[in-house]
């Protein structure tokens, strides 16, 4: 297989499972971190090896290194692998997903952000969904009961207990502290402003198509996912907080070892759930519009990526990011109607919030 973004949190998970399960690995990709690439090239011997920038080849203990987004898509052109595993952050990650498509592979897609993006024009028939609150619907959902409505969770994130008038002095340190889960950077913001939520409703949207869906609190992240049934019954998938999981299924297909260690509920002792309100985290307000035309998730997607820059480079506050996605959102009511249209929103979306710093 082939692994964009090898060296970040879901990269090293699904390497991880790579080296218990023997699966080969051809080609690696990755950013800055070459330390960390260097002592997953001596394990795992891969034929192609691709970083982000030129000047850092030659810290790389590889013959065959190639940088930049294009050599990426090179590699995926080229590579025999019928598997990419897409762990990019971020827009970047899009190309490569289309990409791989187009080549007739097969994604495992941790990369939210293509479908966010660009959803519409993505044939989710051979996406292989990294993601909890999915792989959990997809869990349940293994029967054929008819469904009224799917739930995903969400922990409430870095600020889920903070006083609200402190929020606007948030700073990047406080929101990186994620209750449960250990995740990069960009996604442990989202989930502090429950942008990440919101994606992941449109991700559902397009993995499993026009149904019901709704996100609430549950401050464990024990279950991932509900699923209400015709019938009156719901069902909740319960798995301990760690990607192994989902990123054995996808990887796979069928996992017949124990992955985690099953959760105890009576140590768990009890669960708590909570509401999702726009007082706490202003982007809700536009989770109905959203739904109802989710090709706008790429104007969306632009204008977090935008307002999360001017965050990390402390030029605007933690409540400034949501400002911006939702001005951006009412301003931007074009819908897409190709992936090309696309491209050329997401770029006029980050010139607009660029402008508002
Ligand atoms: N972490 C999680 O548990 C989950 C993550 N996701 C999604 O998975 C994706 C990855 O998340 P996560 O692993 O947390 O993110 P990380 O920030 O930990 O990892 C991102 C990876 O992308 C690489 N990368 C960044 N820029 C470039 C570039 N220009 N060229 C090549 N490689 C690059 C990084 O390299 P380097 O570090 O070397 O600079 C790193 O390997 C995101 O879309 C996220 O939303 C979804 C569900 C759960
Ligand atoms: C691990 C995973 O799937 C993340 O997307 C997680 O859901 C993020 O946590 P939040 O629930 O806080 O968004
Ligand atoms: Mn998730």
């Amino acid at each position: 297989m082939i692994i964009l973004g090898s060296t970040g949190s879901i990269g090293v998970n699904a390497l991880a499972i790579a080296e218990r399960f023997s699966l080969n690995v051809e080609a690696l990709v990755a950013g800055n971190s070459i330390d960390r690439l260097n002592q997953q090239i001596a394990k795992h011997r891969p034929n192609w090896v691709v970083i982000a920038n030129e000047a850092d080849i030659p810290r790389v203990n590889h013959p065959n290194v190639l940088s930049g987004e294009e050599a990426i898509l090179r590699v995926i052109e080229e590579a025999d692998s019928e598997f990419v595993v897409n762990a990019l952050v971020g827009f970047l990650g899009l190309r490569p997903t289309l990409k791989a498509l187009e080549r007739g592979k097969k994604v495992a897609l941790a990369n939210k952000e293509s479908l966010v993006a660009a959803g519409a024009f993505i044939d989710t028939s051979r996406i292989h969904p990294i993601d909890s609150e999915h792989f959990g619907l997809w869990y349940l959902l293994n029967e054929s009961r008819p469904v009224k409505k799917m739930t995903i969770t969400a922990s409430g994130g870095a600020f889920r207990d903070w006083p609200l008038e402190k929020l606007a002095a948030a700073t990047l340190e406080d929101a990186l502290k994620h209750p449960n889960w250990s995740m990069g950077q960009k996604i442990t913001i989202d989930s502090a402003s429950m942008m990440n939520k919101l994606f992941e409703l449109l991700e559902a949207r397009w993995l499993f198509g026009e149904l019901d869906y709704d996100a609430i609190i549950e401050t464990r992240s024990l279950i991932h996912a509900f699923v209400d049934f015709a019938d009156g019954s719901t069902t909740a998938h319960i798995a301990g907080a760690n990607m192994q999981l989902p990123i054995a299924y996808a990887l796979m297909g069928k996992v017949e070892e124990q992955i985690l260690e099953p959760v105890d509920l009576l140590k768990v002792g009890g669960l708590e759930f909570r509401e999702i309100t726009q007082e706490r985290y202003p982007v809700w307000q536009i989770k109905e519009a959203l739904l109802r035309e989710p090709q706008r998730g790429a104007v969306v997607n632009a204008a977090n990526e935008a307002a999360i820059a001017q965050f990390i480079a402390g030029k605007i506050g933690f409540l400034d990011i949501s400002r911006r996605v939702v001005d951006a959102f009412e301003h931007f009511d074009r819908v897409p109607g190709s992936v090309e249209e696309v491209f050329a929103i997401d770029e006029e979306v980050r010139a607009y919030v660029g402008a508002m710093s």
